[in-house]
């Protein structure tokens, strides 16, 4: 079922070699283009009209009504309820020690740099919500959001047609337990583009959604590509598109395992990518057995069978686990599962992924409800460079230069002698006009 990609016999750049989904983010950014230029510039009905395109809805009011999230809130089941209480506790505890503190460094007598993190004002959270329902996505962004100390909180969800035109009522119902109630029922590119411009007026005359300052939140390849289109005009986090697997497993790991788990990653998307690095052929044949087995029988076999059969998905064979470690750090998938002997050893050499899944017991499935890891995280070999979202994501840190008069004296002619290097005199003039008559 899967393909098979050789990378025995000592290659040396596995990079090239690697699978990834043909529809790239940057192709799909030039098809989003004109909807997020047609947001910014009509709004409303620019958003109305991809709603009604995209989501087969056609709301007349974006904002969703506070009594819909007491309702939501109201009519939870007793299970889903107490499982997104354990989600949310457990998040929490992980989040709260990610905190930041100020931090003051005394540079020179009479010179510190201070360092303060300082909460983004208001920031824009989407819950994706096409081909499956996030609430746990209401999770994964509120809670490093409120744990950093950010004062406005936005969730945007795609409309659901059997919720008359509001999104997800579990969606909702997560919003209400975590004390969200700025909810508008938009999705896709056109939410993407609505929180960073805002939007002006609904036909009711309602002025609704005030721009963001930072947009968090994972998404289809529509919302990733207009995510990165956006980035600059606001802040974004870490490209969390289309969800990858890849494990790294040797001949202990049971295949039985290492199949579900290609498979529970595969049924987000058709474009979800599972690959399998391994130097066992005896796991990878026994692997694709079980996965003939086990995807007729998924519910989505659909959806998870164009994933495992696209490009994007695979079986790489190599040499040794030393090799697997060198494609893993190449791929940098979002999640990584090291199903082998001495799996945390490997686990710690890792340089590149979006979150580390040890040995037999840490399934992505709990990252991705109840670890309380956060399950956003970058994708498209975004690990190379970026984390999944954190209470760091939403402060920024901002330095306090503090100097007194004999410090600045002290330091006055280094400052002199650079802005002349750079050809910049009225630098070092700014310094020297402070002590008239002296020579710096
Ligand atoms: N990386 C992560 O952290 C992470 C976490 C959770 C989910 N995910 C991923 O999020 C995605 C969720 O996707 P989804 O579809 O279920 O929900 P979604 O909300 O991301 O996408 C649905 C929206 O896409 C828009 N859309 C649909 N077709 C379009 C088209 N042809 N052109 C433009 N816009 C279009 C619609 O407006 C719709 O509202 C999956 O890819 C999943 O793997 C990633
Ligand atoms: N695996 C997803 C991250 O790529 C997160 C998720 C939410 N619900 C189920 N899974
Ligand atoms: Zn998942």
């Amino acid at each position: 079922m899967l393909n098979r990609i050789d990378l025995r016999g000592g290659v040396r750049d596995p990079r090239r070699l690697l699978p990834r989904a043909q529809l790239d983010v940057s192709v799909a950014v030039e098809r989003i283009r004109p909807l997020v230029e047609a947001v910014r510039e009509h709004g409303y009905p620019a958003i109305r009209e991809a709603s009604e395109r995209f989501d087969g809805v056609s709301p007349e009011v974006l904002r969703v009504p506070a009594e819909a999230i007491a309702e939501a809130e109201g009519t939870l089941d007793a299970q889903v309820r107490a499982a997104l209480l354990e989600s949310i506790t457990r998040a929490r505890r992980v989040h709260a020690d990610q905190r930041r503190t100020d931090h003051t460094t005394q540079v020179v007598p009479g010179g510190t740099v201070t360092e303060r993190w300082v909460p983004v004002d208001r920031v824009g959270l989407y819950v994706p919500g096409g081909l499956a329902m996030y609430p746990s996505t209401v999770v994964m962004n509120v809670v490093p959001a409120q744990a950093a100390g950010v004062r406005s909180l936005v969730v945007v969800s795609p409309p659901q047609k059997d919720n008359g035109g509001l999104p997800d009522p579990r969606v909702l119902a997560a919003c209400a337990l975590l004390g969200v109630d700025e909810v508008y029922a938009v999705g896709g590119a056109q939410a993407v583009a609505m929180l960073a411009y805002g939007a002006a007026v609904d036909p009711a005359g309602t002025v609704f959604c005030d721009p963001v300052d930072m947009i968090t939140g994972p998404g289809n390849i529509w919302v990733t590509a207009a995510k990165r289109l956006l980035r600059g005009v606001v802040g974004i986090d870490a490209e969390a598109g289309p969800t990858e697997i890849a494990i790294l497993a040797d001949d202990t790991a049971d295949p039985a395992h290492v199949a579900a788990d290609l498979v529970s990653q595969a049924e987000h998307d058709p474009l979800a990518a599972s690959v399998l690095v391994t130097p066992s052929t005896a796991l990878a044949d026994a692997v694709d057995r079980e996965l003939a087995r086990q995807v007729p029988a998924t519910k989505h076999a659909e959806r998870v069978t164009t994933a495992l059969s696209g490009e994007q998905s695979g079986i790489v064979l190599v040499d040794d686990l030393e090799a697997g470690l060198r494609v893993v750090d190449a791929y940098a998938a979002e999640h990584l599962e090291i199903q082998t002997e001495n799996a945390r050893e490997w686990a710690l050499r890792v340089r590149n992924a979006g979150a580390i899944f040890v040995g037999a017991w840490s399934p992505v499935s709990l990252g991705d409800y109840c670890a309380g890891s956060n399950h956003v995280l970058p994708t498209g070999g975004c690990a190379r460079h970026s984390s999944g979202l954190s209470v760091q994501s939403f402060l920024r840190g901002i330095h306090l230069v503090e100097y007194t008069r004999d410090a600045l004296r002290e330091v006055a002619p280094h400052v002199v002698t650079l802005a002349t290097v750079e050809d910049l005199p009225a630098h070092g003039q700014a310094v020297s006009a402070r002590f008239p008559g002296e020579t710096p």
